[in-house]
């Protein structure tokens, strides 16, 4: 454990061919990951983010949980991505898993049920970053939650960035008070706040032809000259696409005001159907993420 972006005491994996990411332990976070030698990492990081306690950090991929948005009683994408209680539950070279169980202040808010979550974090031999999410419900009553990996990917101009994959499918935009309309363009480009939950989204196919599958989304970054292919298991079934643009940046405290320019936020995640989990049930969903030229 050491101390990562400044402040955050995070756990760092590195594998032979010199990729590497970083993981703090607040929210089980992940921070960075670069996939080649010495390149910048390709997730974003605000460089107002704040790294207290009781903070939710600005940039890497916070984990929204049980609580996507606001959709419920808790506050805003729920008190994981805000935990300090993640215990480390395994870790080698390649790969750490993290678990966080109720305490006595998630039993007191209102989602007060008996859970374990297992958060795998992985450095794949090909560089790539991939992420499993398990829960499981330890009490004796049912319980539902929503839940998303919230990635914030670097992009050279947010202007010259699209993300694609997502056409025909049915969306919530959360700026028409969650109007279901369904998208119709190939590839969705950033003129203005985005903030749209898609869902459900089609599958890829991880083993194509070429061995390396079809992603399900991509982001392309025309000023980087480089395709972001992000995979995830059907268990996560919706994708948010997020850029909060001008007027919202210069709300937030935690991002400086022209760094919307710099980032769009695509989330995995099980959102518009709530998950519903009986006593000693488990549940479990993926993400991998690659990068190509
Ligand atoms: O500021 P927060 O709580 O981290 O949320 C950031 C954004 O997260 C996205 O997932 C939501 O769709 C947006 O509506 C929200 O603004």
């Amino acid at each position: 454990m050491s101390q990562g972006a400044g402040q955050a005491a995070t756990v760092s994996l590195r594998n032979s061919v010199g990729s590497k990411l970083e993981v703090a332990k607040h929210g089980a976070h992940v921070l960075t990951w670069s996939p080649g030698v010495n390149e910048e990492s390709v997730l974003f990081v605000s460089p107002a983010a704040k790294f207290g306690p009781q903070d939710a950090i600005r940039g890497g991929i916070p984990i929204c949980f049980p609580q996507f948005g606001p959709r419920g009683a808790l506050e805003q994408h729920g008190f994981c991505r805000k935990n300090n209680d993640w215990a480390i539950a395994k870790q080698d070279e390649k790969s750490v898993e993290f678990e966080l169980k109720d305490s006595e202040s998630t039993r007191a808010s209102a989602w007060p049920h008996t859970f374990q979550v297992n958060y795998l974090v992985e450095l794949t031999d090909e560089g790539n970053l991939a992420t499993k999410m398990k829960v499981k419900n330890t009490g004796s009553e049912q319980f539902t939650f929503t839940c998303a990996l919230h990635t914030y990917f670097g992009v050279g101009d947010i202007s010259s960035t699209s993300v694609e994959g997502l056409r025909g499918c049915e969306y919530e935009d959360s700026l028409q008070g969650g109007k279901v309309l369904q998208e119709q363009e190939d590839a969705i480009r950033f003129e203005g706040e985005v903030d749209r939950v898609y869902g459900p989204t089609p599958q890829g196919d991880e083993s194509g032809e070429d061995g390396e599958g079809t992603a399900e989304i991509e982001i392309k970054d025309q000023s980087h000259k480089r395709r972001i292919c992000i995979f995830k298991s059907s268990s996560f079934p919706d994708a948010v696409v997020w850029n909060p643009w001008i007027e919202k940046s210069q709300k937030m405290a935690d991002l400086p005001d022209d760094a919307y320019k710099r980032f769009v936020c695509v989330e995995v995640g099980a959102i518009r159907q709530p998950v519903s989990l009986q006593p000693q049930q488990e549940w479990e969903a993926s993400q991998a993420i690659s990068v190509k030229s």
